[in-house]
């Protein structure tokens, strides 16, 4: 087992195509996990190893990766750049401790930067920012600095300056040490130390401080010393960056070119030395599972096991599920209690993750992420814990699937095949969902967005070798209630000579649009009636109300609370209840109606001033609200609500409408009302 203060879990996050696959190839190189250095353009990249992957270079999977830096053992999860994946991404945010962002310097902050960086500061995870791409024609290390300063709260640090641009690019200058660091050897291995020249010094000086100055903002050590006009020693400023970045009061900047293999190794260096390691972010957040009181998680060996499964690579076989502990040590063969199921669970077998290598090991403890096998009925979200101590970490919540498409073999050979296929990518992405098409009975697989499909349906083919037919992407709408009522349903049937008999009353109410898609429960005062009964109503109202509504498509925003059983002890069944309940909500649509609900996008479009009235004309007559447009730079950020069914094919309508220029972010929103014709 590593010790753990030399334990880094950390993402790299970024705009899609930014740089964060070519700058994680970096990692691995020269740690020497690869042998080659991948490069993303010919397709030979270590990280992204699925074969879709290499194809559109865009990261898909959050891999997991073991790396050794000198000293420290850098656990790296990979996160995906586009914003289809967002629950990926979301889901690597939860249990990482710290994270590296990656900005274009020719783009800048662009908006799915700004998106992950925010997502990144909703978990409480501290950053460093690298600035890539400074070889690219047009790249600015200075303006992306000020975007980064006026778009997040004036919070960067810049600890390098580069040494040249573009082209004459070469290296950078250490403005803490102040010295030039630059590259020599195969692959820029080797990094050169050299003092700097008259000019360099002048303007390191300049850089040195002002980080002193925005330093003395933040830290009280740094403001005595300041004000006292005395050397400040140089460890000294270090742990006073790392204190402030852990408290995410600063961002130290670095920069660099991942493409041309300059500033990756001062990179990994900065990792170590200003993320936090496990042991430094003294507690975490956990919930008791019987009283659902909050409770601290110390990184500890000698605490009781707990550990947050994030992560699931589906197989035929044996799934590989990807876990982070947090406290305690796990040993192969352990019995755990899963926290959502209640049942006992047994990794047969753990591994360290090196990419797609995985090497076995026998234990693994606080800090590490691990892969484990032989667990069953696990899934991403889950808590393993020690039975001594039942604790839950709070659940990741994935959203609903705003998008469908019809999904069939092309050879009905396939059919079963397909099937397994379906519900592997299912368990491995909790936002993709699967069912059958309301009208025609054909696979439906729903998921964030059309990219998100479109990516996941691929795998279908290439990794696994089954030839689909895919139909064109649907909304996937939804509906509510139109009203309250209070449904009363006297079940009585025969069954072969059997009669059977059931009572139920429900009351049936929409709920406000917001979080709370369900709220299904039991108000019954009478202790007599059997718990059976009561679980079967409920999973019946559960499972009826997604089935679909008046119009086919699945309630959303209902409220249904069981206020009467009536049961008799010679012809009351679990299967009677059941059917009570099913046949309440029929009853309840019958009498109140449903309205038809379509999904809402929030779209945040980043764009060059000159290129928002086309945008804008675009977007209207496409029902979209447009909320505020405000300058950022030379760029406009206009935000707007629109129906998902209006946008499809947007992501290549953009670069028509900007010159290429602008960028976007888009995820669900809600909810509204549609008028069905
Ligand atoms: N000139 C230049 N090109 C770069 C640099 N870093 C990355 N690129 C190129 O930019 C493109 C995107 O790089 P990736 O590393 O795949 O970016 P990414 O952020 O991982 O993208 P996704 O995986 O698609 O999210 C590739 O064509 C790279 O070769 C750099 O420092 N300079």
């Amino acid at each position: 087992m590593d010790s753990i203060q030399h334990i880094r879990n950390i993402s790299i996050i970024a705009h899609i195509d930014a740089g964060k696959t070519s700058t994680t190839e970096g990692f691995l190189y020269y740690s020497g996990l690869s042998h080659r250095y991948g490069s993303i353009d010919d397709g030979t990249t270590v990280m992204d190893f699925l074969p879709e992957e290499r194809e559109r270079g865009i990261t898909i999977a959050a891999s997991a990766a073991t790396i050794p830096w000198k000293d420290a053992l850098i656990h790296l999860i990979d996160t995906p750049g586009h914003i289809d994946f967002t629950a990926e991404v979301e889901r690597s945010l939860r249990v990482i401790d710290g994270a590296v962002v990656i900005f274009s310097a020719v783009e800048g902050v662009e908006a799915q930067s700004e998106k992950v960086w925010r997502q990144a500061d909703a978990y409480g995870v501290p950053k460093i920012a690298f600035i890539n791409k400074m070889d690219r024609v047009g790249a600015s290390f200075e303006r992306t600095v000020e975007q980064i300063n006026s778009v997040f709260n004036r919070c960067a640090l810049p600890l390098q300056l580069p040494l040249g641009v573009e082209n004459s690019f070469t290296g950078m200058l250490d403005v803490l040490t102040r010295e030039q660091i630059r590259f020599r050897g195969e692959r820029n291995a080797e990094i050169i130390r050299e003092p700097l020249s008259p000019d360099q010094d002048e303007l390191c000086q300049r850089a040195y401080n002002a980080v002193v100055e925005r330093l003395a903002d933040v830290s009280e050590v740094i403001a005595e010393l300041f004000l006292a006009e005395e050397d400040i020693p140089l460890a000294v400023l270090r742990q006073e960056i790392r204190l402030q970045t852990w408290a995410r009061k600063i961002v130290p900047v670095f920069v660099g070119s991942a493409k041309r293999n300059l500033g990756i190794q001062p990179l990994i260096d900065a990792v170590v030395d200003y993320l936090p390691s496990p042991l430094d972010v003294p507690t975490y957040q956990a919930f008791d599972l019987k009283s659902g009181d909050p409770v601290e998680v110390k990184t500890a060996a000698a605490a009781p096991f707990a550990g947050l499964i994030f992560k699931v690579n589906a197989s035929v076989t044996a799934d590989l599920f990807y876990m982070r502990i947090y406290a305690g040590i796990l040993k192969v063969n352990a019995t755990l209690v899963n926290t959502r199921t209640g049942e006992k669970v047994r990794p047969r077998q753990l591994f360290k993750i090196f990419a797609k290598n995985t090497e076995q090991i026998s234990e693994a403890g606080p800090g590490d992420i691990v892969g484990m096998t032989g667990l069953k009925d696990c899934s991403i979200g889950d808590t393993l814990c020690e039975n001594r101590r039942l604790v839950t970490f709070e659940k990741i919540s994935f959203p609903e699937p705003v998008i469908s498409m019809v999904v069939e073999p092309k050879f009905s050979k396939d059919k079963d095949k397909l099937d397994d296929v379906l519900d592997m990518l299912c368990r491995e992405d909790q936002t993709l969902r699967r069912a059958s098409a309301e009208d025609t009975g054909q696979r439906l697989l729903s998921g964030m967005g059309e990219l998100h499909l479109e990516v996941s349906l691929k795998r279908v083919s290439t990794d696994f070798n089954v030839d689909i037919r895919c139909g064109e992407p649907r909304v996937a709408y939804r509906e509510t209630l139109k009203a309250a009522v209070v449904e009363k349903v006297v079940f009585e049937k025969v069954l072969g000579d059997t009669p059977i008999y059931a009572e139920i009353t429900i009351a049936f109410k929409p709920l406000p649009r917001g979080e709370t898609m369900f709220d299904i429960k039991s108000a019954l005062r009478d202790g007599n009636i059997p718990r059976a009964y009561i679980h079967s109503a409920e999973r019946a109202l559960n499972d009826g109300l997604r089935t679909g509504g008046l119009h086919g498509y699945p309630l959303i925003y209902v409220a249904a609370t069981i206020t009467e059983i009536k049961f008799s002890q010679e012809s009351t069944t679990e299967g009677a209840v059941a059917g009570a309940a099913l046949q309440a909500i029929d009853q309840a649509l019958a009498k109140v109606g449903t309205t038809v609900l379509e999904p809402i996008m929030h779209l945040e479009i980043l764009t060059p001033d000159d290129t928002v009235g086309e945008i804008s004309m675009f977007l209207q007559p496409r029902r979209a609200v447009i909320r505020d447009i405000y300058s950022i730079d030379q760029m406009k950020k206009i935000i707007c609500e629109v129906p998902l069914a209006e946008m499809f094919g947007f992501g290549k309508a953009l670069p028509r409408l900007s010159g290429g220029r602008a960028s976007f972010s888009m995820e669900p929103s809600g909810y509204q009302e549609m008028q069905v014709k």
